[in-house]
């Protein structure tokens, strides 16, 4: 079993890392805490509230492998804040999993849907799993195992899963599947990211990257960049990145590297995104399809306009950071930078767009399936990117204000946008009893 990090803290309350491990989700997100909150009139007690989540489910997960052998893994449920809904977050599977990682993404999906001003809370789970290397069959009965173990602690009014990485839609069906079958009758409202043909939201998969895009967008226009002059690198070619980068293409802005996990696809002179499948469509297939493969590390560092790091998170830190070129980060991942590189690149004018924006059109579009799957009725897909790119505008306009007003990085922008709604509803609530 994995174990949790203590964070320490210094005498003004910010946290301290005094190991030569790297800074974990959960210290980057109490750090962007401390630091977004110095900025506010706020209670104590609110950001005290906020720096735990409200309950961590550990459970472990058997599964009969292909072989018959039975293997084991861990996964867990990290319930962040609810205080202004039901928890929200998705489900990850990757070897990299821990306790403290997902209470980390936790934290941060409470601060993206304040962002957006969505009725809900925040959580993020996942299992320590590699699941490239599970037949179909193994995920299906991780899927529906996991699913039975946290079966209490999950339902369309208490706390909804969905897709993240090493997750698809497929993933989302089998949950929603075994929870309705163990409750005796359908209930899709349990999961968002399903296929539509069982009340998934059309427009779901590629919202996450549709918003990325989208705010790409807005930052060139807010800086006076023309899209067509723009040239930008993609980290990651899954669900975010692919979609980030084919609308960007399709948009006019020249993408110049996309990657997977093997390395990067290069070419000045820009890449035909739709000629290249996406990790949905055919895992690992960018280094397949490249003439010119980079690394992922040079990648990171080229001379370009627009970087959207759209994969793991920590890949840009104390080590890099320096060598970061953009003009511009649009973080696609969650947390695809430490405190101590996010400070180095504002030091060097960078601006850096914060994932609990950029990435916001995923947990916006779920919050539509929500909808649709409480009122059983399915909207278009042009009304879903219509809706979707309004409430991107709004939340861009919130965060723009708070940017422009108090002179602050726009990670903070976002982080006050968001801490003012959740600390006026805890002040709201109080405390019980
Ligand atoms: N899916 C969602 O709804 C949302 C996801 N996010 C965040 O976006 C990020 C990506 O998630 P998502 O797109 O869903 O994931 P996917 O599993 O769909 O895709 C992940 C992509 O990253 C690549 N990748 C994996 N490891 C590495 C590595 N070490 N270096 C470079 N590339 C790598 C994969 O390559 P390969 O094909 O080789 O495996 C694949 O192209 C995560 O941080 C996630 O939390 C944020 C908001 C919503
Ligand atoms: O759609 C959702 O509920 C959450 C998506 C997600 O996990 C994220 O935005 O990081």
């Amino acid at each position: 079993m994995a174990s949790h990090t203590e964070v320490t803290h210094d005498e003004s309350g910010e946290p301290t890392t005094d190991s030569a491990e790297p800074e974990s989700a959960l210290e980057t997100a109490r750090r962007q805490l401390y630091h977004a909150a110095t900025h506010l009139d706020i209670d104590p007690s609110v950001v005290e509230r906020l720096k735990y989540p409200k309950k961590v489910h550990e459970v472990t997960v058997p599964i009969r492998r292909d072989d018959g052998t039975v293997e084991v893994f861990t996964g867990y449920r990290a319930q962040h804040d609810s205080v202004r809904g039901p928890f929200k977050g998705g489900l990850r599977y990757h070897p990299d999993v821990t306790r403290d990682e997902c209470v980390g993404l936790g934290m941060w999906m409470t601060w993206k849907c304040a962002v957006m001003d969505l009725p809900f809370g925040g959580a993020k789970g996942g299992i320590a799993v590699n699941p490239k290397e599970l037949s179909p069959g193994e995920k299906e009965r991780l899927t529906r195992r996991f699913t039975q173990e946290i079966r209490d602690v999950i339902g369309p009014n208490q706390d909804i899963p969905a897709p993240d990485m090493g997750t698809d839609p497929q993933t989302m069906a089998w949950l929603m599947d075994a929870y309705s079958m163990q409750e005796g009758e359908t209930i899709p409202g349990v999961v968002t990211g399903k296929p539509p043909v069982i009340g998934g939201s059309k427009g779901r998969e590629e919202a996450p990257g549709r918003s990325v895009a989208t705010i790409t967008q807005l930052v060139c226009e807010y800086y006076d960049r023309q899209l067509e002059e723009t040239t930008v690198a993609v980290q990651g070619y899954g669900s975010v990145g692919a979609n980030a980068a084919r609308l960007l293409d399709e948009w006019g802005a020249t993408i110049v590297a996309i990657s997977d996990v093997n390395g990067a696809m290069y070419d000045p002179a820009g890449i035909d995104t739709a000629a290249v499948p996406s990790h949905d469509e055919e895992p690992e297939a960018v280094t397949t399809y490249a003439d010119d493969v980079i690394s992922n590390e040079e990648l990171l560092t080229l001379d370009v306009d627009v970087l959207i790091p759209a994969a793991l998170g920590n890949v840009i830190t104390e080590e890099n950071a320096e060598a970061i070129a953009a003009d511009f980060v649009v973080e696609g991942a969650n947390g695809p930078m430490t405190s101590a590189a996010d400070s180095i690149l504002t030091d060097g004018d960078i601006a850096v767009i914060p994932d609990i924006l950029a990435n916001a059109g995923g947990v916006t579009v779920s919050y539509f399936e929500w909808l649709q799957d409480i009122n059983r009725r399915a909207w278009s897909l042009e009304r879903v990117n219509d809706e979707l790119e309004a409430e991107m505008q709004t939340a861009w306009e919130s965060v723009r204000t708070e940017f422009e007003r108090r002179d602050v990085t726009w990670r903070d922008a976002a982080y006050i946008v968001a801490l003012s709604r959740i600390s006026e509803a805890h002040e709201a609530r109080g405390l019980w009893p």
